[in-house]
């Protein structure tokens, strides 16, 4: 089991994992198209050649990065790989110069053991919304906003 940057073949299993989660409303779902242009964004984990954990890391202000698109497969969960591919993406957020890597999630105890803190929405930067007239929730999201300085 190895966790690496994706490359291009890795989309389709991305898609799987994602669709997965969308399907019961636990992710936001993404676009082949949408997925093919985050792929530099992206760590996998992987399991004889099959992908059974995604998270993409998004650089979106200055000093800020957005930790998105995160799942593990069902019958992965609970094994630690979530907590490798986030460590990850922090490695590559300080890699990058920066400091403070936000998430909207609904796995807030999750992200909490990680050391991410609640914040209020509005301290996100406004390009963070963007996104988000293509969520099926618009505009009543109900995600929660999370922080780490690392
Ligand atoms: C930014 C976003 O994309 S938000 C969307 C997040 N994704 C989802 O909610 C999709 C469904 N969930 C998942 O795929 C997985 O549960 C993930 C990705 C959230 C976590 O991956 P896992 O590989 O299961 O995490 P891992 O095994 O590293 O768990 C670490 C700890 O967090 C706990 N944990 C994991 N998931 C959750 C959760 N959803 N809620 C509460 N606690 C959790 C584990 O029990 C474990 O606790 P421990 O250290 O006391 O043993």
């Amino acid at each position: 089991m190895i966790i690496r940057k994706a490359n291009v073949n890795d989309i389709p299993g991305i898609k799987s994992i994602i669709d997965h989660y969308a399907k019961i409303e636990k992710m936001l779902p993404r676009s082949l198209s949408e997925l093919y242009e985050f792929t530099r964004s992206f760590y996998v984990c992987e399991k004889d050649g099959e992908i059974i954990g995604c998270c993409a890391l998004q650089v979106s202000w200055e000093d800020m990065a957005e930790v998105m698109s995160f799942a593990v497969r069902p019958e992965y969960r609970e094994k630690g790989i979530g907590t490798d591919l986030i460590k990850a993406c922090l490695k590559e957020a300080k890699d990058l110069g920066i400091n403070n890597v936000f998430t909207l999630t609904y796995a807030v105890p999750f992200f909490e053991k990680q050391g991410f803190e609640i914040i209020d929405k509005q301290l996100l930067p406004h390009k963070v919304w963007s996104g988000c007239i293509k969520c099926p929730k618009f505009p009543n999201c109900d995600e929660v906003a999370m922080m780490k300085k690392i």
